[in-house]
């Protein structure tokens, strides 16, 4: 049974004239990663900071194991790891220097620091680079030791913004991997405008979009939801528009170009192997068949259009 360790209630933020977020809602459980997505300016990292303490809302309430963030900041900041966009760092230190520095913020008692700082440092792989100075580091490793300090305290939640930008493929597998273990003993929130990256990485899914919550479920339900519905079929010739209507599931072709259409389905499973065989058995001449992937601001649009959550 998964317990709630966080919560937002009724948030709303703005700088100074216009609203950057409104009447944001949402629970985070005590495992797993809850990913916060949105385009650049949708309001996620206004919402992160308000959960880790750091501005102060205009409204509503965030809490942290019931612990009222505004009220008593104090208590709920102890509960807290935060790893903000721009990764706190003193490159001019090793990494045992710059990690016993977070430990002594952290208030960790001097009898604990060293058993903090093996634990943080086994957890995110940079034991061997105990120390290096942090300027000689790779921006893979350098966000490691970001992540080392969000965990050094043992919180039971951990909030990530944008944890993977600026990092190379490569990297961003190994960050991904190093979170996903992070939330195997703890809560993970993680904001990105990446839609793959909560698709990789998250188990639930809150959608913002110029400030608003416009989807809120598991990532399962997320998947179902933004199922392509639609592929593209390219052949030499275009075949009888009358031929392809006929396969069941079938719901709408439009003729993008004199050898590309485009078929739109209802919930089929099985419309590429109907539609490959048809094509088979009428001489299509196909060349490539693929489903089409909604984009980031497909799915905005979409969701925009029929709104699921508040
Ligand atoms: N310090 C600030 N002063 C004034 N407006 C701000 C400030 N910070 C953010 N905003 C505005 O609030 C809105 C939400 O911004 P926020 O940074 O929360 O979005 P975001 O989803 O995190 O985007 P990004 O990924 O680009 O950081 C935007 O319109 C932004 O311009």
């Amino acid at each position: 049974m998964t317990e709630i360790i966080a919560k937002v209630e009724n948030l709303s933020h703005k700088y100074s004239r216009d609203w950057a977020i409104k009447n944001i809602n949402f629970e985070v459980h005590n495992k797993g990663i809850l990913g916060l997505l949105g385009s650049n300016g949708a309001g996620k990292s206004t919402t992160m900071n308000i959960l880790c303490g750091v501005v102060n809302q205009t409204e509503g309430d965030a809490f942290i194991d019931g612990i009222n963030m505004r009220t008593n900041p104090v208590e709920a900041k102890k509960l807290i790891g935060f790893l903000p966009q721009k990764a706190p760092l003193h490159v001019e230190l090793t990494v045992d220097e710059y990690l016993i520095h977070c430990a002594h913020l952290r208030s960790i008692p001097s009898s604990s620091i060293k058993t903090a700082l093996e634990y943080a440092k086994e957890k995110c792989g940079i034991t061997h680079f105990s120390k290096r100075v942090l300027r000689n580091l790779s921006g893979g490793y350098q966000q490691r030791v970001g992540l080392a300090q969000s965990i050094i305290h043992n919180p039971k939640l951990v909030v990530l913004d944008e944890p993977t930008n600026g990092l190379d493929p490569n990297q961003i597998l190994e960050v991904r991997k190093l979170i996903k273990e992070i939330a195997e003993e703890r809560a993970v929130v993680l904001s990105t405008h990446i839609l793959p990256e909560v698709q990789a990485t998250c188990d639930n899914i809150v959608m913002i979009e110029n400030g608003k919550i416009v989807f809120a479920d598991t990532m399962h339900a997320f998947n179902n939801y933004i199922e392509p519905n639609s592929l593209i079929m390219e052949m030499t010739h275009l075949p009888d528009l009358e031929e392809v209507k006929s396969v069941e599931g079938v719901s709408n072709i439009e003729i993008i170009n004199n050898s590309q259409i485009r078929v739109v389905f209802s919930n089929d499973k099985n419309i590429t192997q109907q539609l490959i065989k048809k094509s088979v058995d009428n001489s299509w001449s196909l060349n490539e068949i693929y489903l089409e992937k909604t984009s980031l601001d497909g799915v905005f649009a979409q969701l925009s259009g029929k709104t699921k959550s508040n």
